[in-house]
């Protein structure tokens, strides 16, 4: 478990004090995979420095387990730190090294096996992220997202209890993007390991995450679980990030109001009813013309949803049963 209390950064800008981080509050369950997302400069990349302590807060308390890191002094932290993986936008691989040589890099600086046992750890690690017939190769030599599975690697090295992953894949294409997830997942899944990510973009928290928080101006401004923020988005900054994706209909509202007379409902549905022909069954028994006007169904880590925008023909007596209509099919129905 990682809590984050009124965790508050400030920098000089302009002559004067200006806050990156503002009270921030987080809880973060044991093997949970949980994602920070912010627009840039939101303060995403101080949060996650200041969550291994490379940025000393200027107020406020992280704890990793029973541990309280603001308080430790410099030795002791930078001991801790070895228990806290860390992956990097781009990678950060010592050029000169090769794949193992860099993968073995934290495992030296740790002093804590010989060499054969670091050997061993090392194989253990490359065929973990898939690298074994690649150990040999200098960075250079690889393709991005094999450069990001070495940075995966060593930072795996020391068995730390979380993994903190800095846009760990904004610089990789789409596909590639889509296998690092996929590691993640894996790893989370195999280690029990509790990974904080942060990312800029809406597409790596449905694929990938739990839980999450959304940072604007150094504060949290809505948190809680994928499924829950993704189909109840409350806040602006939410919303529009949602609608960037392709996953909000919040954008979309304000322009369907002005050319259709009709009222408007959202339907959202999660798991099963999203794989059923709901809307068919309770057009038929309830008997509603549904003017469908746009929609997404997709998945968030497996969980199919759906979020659906119609016009409805209901005269105002029959509106407001609606909701009450849907829910019996296991659908969110909103009369907007
Ligand atoms: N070392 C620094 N000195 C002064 N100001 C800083 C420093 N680091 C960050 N800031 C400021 O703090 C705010 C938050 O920056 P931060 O890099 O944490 O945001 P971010 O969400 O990670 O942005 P991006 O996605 O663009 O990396 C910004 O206004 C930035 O200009």
């Amino acid at each position: 478990m990682i809590e984050v209390s009124d965790l508050t950064k400030h920098y000089p800008h302009a002559g004067r004090a200006v806050a990156a981080l503002d009270g921030v509050n987080l809880r973060i369950g044991q093997g949970e995979i949980y994602g920070i997302i912010g627009r840039s400069g939101a303060g995403k990349s101080t949060l996650i420095r200041c969550l291994n302590l490379l940025e000393r807060p200027d107020r406020g308390s992280v704890r990793l387990g029973d541990e309280e890191l603001t308080a430790l002094g410099e030795r002791a932290l930078q001991q801790r730190r070895r228990r806290i993986g860390m992956v990097f936008q781009h990678f950060n691989l010592l050029r000169s090294r090769s794949v193992a040589a860099n993968v073995r890099f934290p495992l030296e600086l740790a002093g804590d096996l010989s060499a054969a046992q670091m050997d061993a750890r090392v194989d253990e690690l490359l065929a973990l992220v898939g690298l074994q017939d690649h150990r040999h190769k200098r960075p250079a030599q690889l393709s991005g997202g094999q450069k990001q599975r070495v940075g995966i690697a060593r930072a795996l090295a020391n068995q730390p209890e979380v993994l903190l992953c800095d846009e760990a894949t904004s610089a990789l294409d789409p596909e590639t993007t889509d296998a690092i997830l996929v590691l993640l997942a894996d790893i989370n899944r195999q280690l029990g390991l509790t990974i904080v990510l942060i990312t800029h973009d809406m597409r790596v928290i449905r694929q990938l995450c739990d839980s999450v928080a959304v940072l604007d101006h150094g504060r949290v401004v809505e948190q809680g679980k994928v499924l829950d923020v993704f189909l109840q988005p409350q806040h602006a900054v939410t919303q529009s990030l949602l609608a960037e994706t392709g996953l909000g209909q919040a954008a979309l509202l304000g322009q369907w109001r002005e050319r259709i007379a009709m009222p408007l409902l959202k339907l959202s549905f999660v798991g099963a009813p999203a794989l059923q022909p709901v809307l068919d069954k309770v057009g038929r028994t309830a008997g509603l013309r549904l003017n469908l006007l746009s929609g997404t169904l997709a998945e968030i880590k497996h969980t199919p949803f759906g979020l659906l925008l119609a016009a409805v023909v209901a005269s105002d007596v029959e509106l407001p049963a609606l909701p009450a209509i849907f829910a019996r099919e296991g659908v969110r129905c909103e009369v907007l």
